[in-house]
């Protein structure tokens, strides 16, 4: 069975990955939306991408492709922590860093250190850190720097220059699995964290009360939503589409009358799956 996964090799979503899948081929993709294609396409079976960080918040590329990809469904959520170094080439020097590459993501959870200690030198985005630390290694005279992890370092011969400099030292972040079967993803070598259910759910028109009567739905049955995220719809300001999280297995309840009760406000649930959340190694 192939795996895609947001590439190059040492990638952070890969090391999900590979946790996930220990014996399965995994193919790298230039980005979220080529992972999303690739599954949506047959060319792999599944997808590992990255759903959101506790520093910096949701990968909103992520929530879009699952808005416009309603073929594609989620089959596990998977936590990982996340630990970023700096790192140039070892024929380089600190001193004269001129760039700071990495994926937005990375450069944002370690924004105040770069602010502080690496303000002047300009910082671009790169496709993943790995991309960016694979980039650092094929050019070695450029005085250039990647945010990366240990396996990136390691993988295309760098030199940690700072290390662990995300902004808090607990970082965490959540990946998915997605692919076309509504199946669920089961792993008896990891950790279980939860059980949950993922939707999206959006409202015909901007109208009082609209969103609380959506979340009434689940507050009367007492069901515990975990996460809610607006994500714009992109038609204008003010249109949104939202992504729900309720805790533990519910399903028979949404398929019952809360889905009748939802469907009666003219709200429209794209019901993404039933699934677990496991805890990785970083
Ligand atoms: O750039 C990588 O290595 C990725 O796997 C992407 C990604 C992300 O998009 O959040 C994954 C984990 C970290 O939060 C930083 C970057």
């Amino acid at each position: 069975m192939k795996i895609a996964f947001l590439g190059p090799h040492a990638s952070f979503t890969q090391l999900a990955a590979a946790q996930l899948f220990p014996d399965n081929e995994l193919l790298p993709q230039a980005s979220i939306l080529d992972c999303f294609n690739a599954v949506e396409n047959g060319e792999a079976v599944k997808a590992v991408v990255p759903l959101e960080n506790s520093i910096e918040g949701t990968v909103s590329m992520t929530l879009d492709y699952l808005y416009k990809t309603p073929s594609i469904k989620i089959e596990a959520e998977a936590v990982m922590p996340i630990a970023h170094h700096l790192m140039i080439h070892p024929e380089n020097s600190i001193e004269n860093i001129e760039r700071i590459y990495s994926h937005p993501q990375a450069l944002a959870q370690s924004f105040h250190f770069l602010d502080t200690h690496y303000k002047e030198i300009p910082k671009q985005d790169f496709s993943s850190t790995a991309a960016a630390a694979k980039f650092v290694s094929e050019n070695k005279d450029t005085a250039i720097a990647a945010v990366a992890n240990q396996f990136a370092a390691n993988l295309y011969g760098l030199k940690i220059i700072n290390r662990n400099i995300q902004d808090f030292e607990q970082n965490h972040t959540r990946f998915i699995i997605i692919s076309k079967q509504q199946n669920m993803y089961q792993n008896d070598h990891l950790e279980t964290l939860g059980e949950k259910s993922g939707m999206l759910i959006t409202l015909p028109e901007d109208h009082p009360g609209g969103l609380h009567q959506v979340l009434s739905v689940f507050a009367w049955r007492k069901m515990n939503l975990s996460k809610i995220e607006s994500r714009t719809l992109k038609t204008g300001l003010g249109n949104y589409f939202f992504f729900i999280n309720v805790e533990g297995p519910w399903k028979e309840v949404l398929h019952g009358n809360a889905l009748k009760e939802l469907e009666s406000i003219h709200a429209n649930v794209d019901f993404l799956g039933n699934y677990k959340e496991f805890l990785l190694e970083s």
